[in-house]
């Protein structure tokens, strides 16, 4: 498994329109997450969306260090993204080609030489995910659970030692919602989620609990939960 460890990390945000004061998004937090799968959970703008971004340098600590597999994410921001993959809860987020296998033959550039054979290797991907049948076609012409499908398979196909997704089943419906679910879950990496579906943060091996940007629970999915419920009234 990987390793991912925040050192007195503390993110601090300008407020809009001017100079200080600032706001602080994350408090000061002291993190080392070695279990397979970690559930983010807590309120909306608690500061869950802020620790998943942290993982790949999407959001800079304004002091405190982030680091993946020893790698410092602000210094070696490239090699942490090859080894980090992210999924937005709004896949077109990401999906930026005109279609399907365009965009799965983007995602693989790095791995796969040759306009030619990206493409090929897109096909594999897109067949590995039952989404052959939709490789010629628009993204925007998919369903929402086609498309989150897609942004995920894009994102495996560049096998990531670490998945972060943030809130990635929120905008499906309940029968996509269990089918990204389960995917995301038996998934062999290391994986990152932050949600709001605590069925799904049950399944988890490690929750922790965001609330007023500091982690306030941190330990077994049952238990920081039933804290969760407990505070929440
Ligand atoms: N760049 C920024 N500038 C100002 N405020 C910010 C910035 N980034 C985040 N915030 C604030 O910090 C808080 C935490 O935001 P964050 O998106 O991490 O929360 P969240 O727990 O993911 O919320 P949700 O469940 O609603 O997605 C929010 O109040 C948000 O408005």
């Amino acid at each position: 498994m990987s390793r991912i460890e925040l050192d007195r990390v503390v993110v601090r945000a300008a407020t809009p329109g001017g100079p200080a004061p600032e706001v602080t998004v994350l408090r000061e937090t002291t993190l080392d997450l070695t279990e397979q799968r970690i559930a983010l959970i807590g309120p909306n703008g608690s500061g869950k969306s802020t620790l998943a971004r942290l993982v790949n340098g999407l959001v800079e600590p304004t002091s405190g260090r982030v680091s993946v597999d020893g790698l410092d994410v602000a210094r070696k921001g490239r090699e942490v993204r090859r080894r980090v993959g992210f999924v937005f809860t709004d896949p077109s987020a990401q999906l930026v080609m005109p279609t399907v296998v365009e965009d799965v033959a983007l995602s693989l550039r790095h791995q796969v030489r040759g306009r030619e054979e990206r493409t090929l290797a897109a096909r594999a991907v897109l067949a590995s995910y039952g989404l052959d049948e939709l490789a010629d076609r628009s993204v925007h012409t998919l369903s929402g659970g086609q498309r989150q499908l897609l942004a995920l398979a894009g994102v495996l196909a560049t096998e990531p030692a670490i998945l972060v997704a943030d809130e990635p089943t929120t905008l499906l419906d309940l029968r996509n919602a269990r089918m990204i679910g389960d995917l995301l879950l038996g998934l062999p990496q290391q994986l990152v989620l932050a949600t709001h579906d605590l069925d799904l943060a049950l399944r988890c091996d490690r929750a922790l609990l965001v609330d007023d940007g500091a982690v306030v629970a941190d330990g077994a999915p049952g238990e920081v939960v039933d804290h969760y419920r407990a505070s929440a009234g």
